[in-house]
């Protein structure tokens, strides 16, 4: 078992003219890593920011945080370049987005990133399986994507416990609905990476939502490896 739990706050739901100082803060709160929603408007109806921003955020942060790119967006071969050179960490791509995930994932990793795999909710996980072994995270969505402040989806929580039973050494992200009153469920199938948006970033004690969210985590990492 070589997974840890990490909390990434998504700053969608921030005050977006203070993105800089927002990311400051939440990692000042104890962020594991910073989770940036990138949406292009084509492949969801809404539109966040692109590379140009990434780049002033890591100028503003320094080197330190990860930046894990949620990209939302379609053909997302052609930002791939662009987003290593502004500093992204990991790229993570949509499956329902490209017609060549093999290649993509090459070309993330020989860029310098990290390779991430997401599937929207009526993407089946099996679709997912065949590029695991290939990619350092599988992101399960926990809502239809394009928009912070959705409800929960529980009934995608059997996907992320087959993947744990089937790679039980992946990075495995739920992103969508996710905060105190669903964290169990996610901590139980098996999810370690974390992504809240809305439930952090609006709490007026987000150092305690964090430390919440990842000791839920923790625990059922512990037990996991307990029981094995
Ligand atoms: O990718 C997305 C939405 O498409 C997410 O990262 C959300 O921005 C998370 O926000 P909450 O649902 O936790 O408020
Ligand atoms: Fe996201």
């Amino acid at each position: 078992m070589s997974y840890s739990a990490k909390i990434g706050p998504s700053i969608l739901s921030s005050d977006l003219s203070q993105l800089g100082n927002e990311c400051k803060r939440m990692m000042e709160c104890g962020a594991d890593y910073l989770h940036l929603d990138v949406m292009d408007g084509h492949f969801v109806p809404n539109i966040t920011f692109g590379h140009p921003m990434v780049e002033c955020l890591r100028n503003t942060l320094g080197p330190d945080p990860f930046f894990d790119m949620h990209m939302m967006v379609s053909r997302p071969e052609q930002w791939v370049k662009p987003m290593a050179a502004a500093g992204a960490n990991q790229y993570t791509f949509h499956l329902e987005a490209t017609s060549n995930p093999g290649n993509l994932i090459k070309e993330i990793r020989e860029s310098g990133m990290k390779a991430g795999l997401a599937i929207k909710p009526g993407t089946t996980v099996e679709e997912l399986a065949p590029w695991a072994g290939q990619i350092d995270m599988a992101l399960v969505m926990t809502v239809e994507p394009g928009f912070g402040g959705q409800k929960f989806m529980e009934d995608m929580m059997p996907k992320v416990s087959w993947l744990r039973s089937q790679f039980p050494s992946l990075d495995i992200e739920v992103d969508g609905g996710v905060g105190p009153s669903s964290i169990h469920k996610c901590a139980e199938a098996g999810a370690n990476m974390i992504v809240s948006g809305s439930a952090v970033v609006s709490s007026d004690d987000p150092r305690s939502v964090i430390a919440l969210l990842k000791n839920v985590v923790i625990e059922a990492i512990q037990k996991r490896s307990l029981d094995r």
